[in-house]
């Protein structure tokens, strides 16, 4: 087991939660032992001027899909864990649909240390919860939990624990493991040939529609099947304005449910497949106007807990056919804290600490990380990210760290930027490059 690096920095003139006036925080050895004004490095540590931008806590991904091993021609864990660092993350979770699967601990041990070895953003595997993804028989979750990387949430991502039975024992052995199981919600019955979220846009455009009911369905199932098993369960990228109240519900009766939106289904809505480009093709589909707005108020009431970035790349050959054969997924590392900033920020729906709290804090807690989501304060670890609140910056694909150029938003023009991330005291990015 390699252990984790560690580092010293001063980091001047910045606002902890965008709140107060600026002071300088010190980190010594990873961990933060000073914030004041006027404060002086010690010998050899690192400096940031943070030049009176915000500081939060280091983001918290918990979805990211990484490609390796498997589909290194479109993302390793090396150049995804420099997209997350560039993004403001200090940990990201690796889905397990890679090839092989990661259903086993020989893969998701290999995941880890290789994060570990890359070190610029702490790289947790999520298990499988069935052997291959196949729905059919529960993967060694013990196994993976007892394993170097000590996997804590589990998925079969990309596909959903179909089986109502079989999630029922996921459900039972996860809570007996203390882990987590966090359900991609789709109806595979309902969505059968789907591209598109059903409704007057695909229908214009003949594109097969993916109902609402096939995420919203799975959804009530989950949660009441959580409820009677008195275990957790997550839902992946809630999409619609039915599953926030489903969300809402289920949380009033006590049910331990939690659920992410994604940075895309905040600020995108289906008008975008009037091109038929298929880079907007994505798992659940770009809804409408409405489902955009209400999971932006869930987000900011909590109903929704968290965003996390569905991080998908794809091969350009993959992205640029016919949208009924495109792969889906897109680009999410780089962009999320801006659409956070556009969608939450900016209309006065969450300040700087709802943004830690959406970003960081709560994701961090969902998956029970001590390291991570902490409070900006002395004696706590050194993971955080400086953000220039009044920065604008054009995304373009080919300036991205990830190896696939699958952005949906090309030449669109961004708010805010994160300047400089540090994971335990040691810097991993500063202007936009990657510093280690
Ligand atoms: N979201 C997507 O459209 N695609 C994801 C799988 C997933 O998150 O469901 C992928 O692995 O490409
Ligand atoms: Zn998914």
């Amino acid at each position: 087991m390699t252990a984790a690096a560690t580092g010293s920095v001063l980091i001047s003139d910045v606002r902890p939660y965008g709140q107060g006036d600026p002071v300088d925080v010190l980190v010594v050895d990873g961990t933060i032992t000073e914030i004041g004004a006027g404060l002086t490095a010690p010998d050899g540590a690192e400096r940031i001027d943070g030049k009176g931008g915000v500081l939060l806590p280091g983001f918290v991904d918990l979805h990211t899909h990484l490609r390796e091993p498997g589909r290194e021609d479109t993302e390793t864990i090396r150049t995804g864990s420099e997209a997350a660092a560039l993004g403001g993350y200090t940990a990201v979770f690796a889905m397990a649909n890679t090839n092989p699967v990661a259903d086993n601990s020989t893969v998701t041990d290999n995941v880890w240390r290789t994060g570990r070895e890359i070190g610029i953003v702490d790289v947790h595997p999520v298990g499988a919860v069935t052997v291959g993804l196949e729905g059919k028989q529960l993967a060694e979750m013990g196994m993976m939990n007892a394993g170097a990387a000590g996997v804590r949430m589990f998925s079969d991502d990309g596909k959903c624990v179909h089986d109502p039975l079989l999630m029922r024992r996921a459900l039972e052995y996860a809570k007996g493991l203390g882990v987590l199981i966090a359900q991609h919600a789709e109806e595979p019955r309902l969505t059968v040939g789907a591209v598109a979220n059903e409704g007057p846009t695909a229908s214009r455009l003949g594109l097969p529609g993916w109902p609402r009911a096939a995420e919203e369905s799975i959804v009530i199932r989950d949660a009441l099947l959580a409820r009677d098993a008195g275990a957790r369960v997550h839902i992946c990228h809630a999409s619609t304005e039915g599953t926030v109240e489903l969300l809402r519900w289920a949380k009033e009766q006590g049910i331990s449910i939690t659920a992410e939106v994604t940075p895309h289904h905040l600020l995108l809505d289906d008008s975008r497949l009037e091109t038929y480009d298929p880079v907007n093709k994505v798992n659940p589909p770009l809804r409408e106007v409405r489902d955009t707005q209400a999971l932006r108020r869930a987000l900011a009431e909590g109903v929704v807990d968290c965003v996390a970035t569905d991080h998908a790349p794809h091969a350009s050959q993959e992205k640029c056919c016919e949208f009924a054969q495109a792969k889906p997924g897109m680009l999410g590392l780089q962009t999320a804290l801006p659409i956070v900033v556009e969608t939450l920020v900016k209309p006065g729906l969450l300040d700087w600490r709802g943004v830690a709290r959406v970003m960081s804090e709560r994701p961090a807690q969902i998956v029970e990380l001590t390291d991570q989501g902490r409070p900006i304060a002395v004696g706590e670890p050194g993971n955080l990210a400086v953000v220039d609140p009044d920065a604008s910056w054009v995304v373009h694909g080919d300036e991205l760290a990830s190896l696939s150029r699958n952005t949906p938003y090309e030449d669109m023009t961004m708010p805010a930027a994160v300047t400089a991330t540090v994971l335990r005291g040691v810097v991993t990015t500063r202007e936009g490059q990657v510093t280690r």
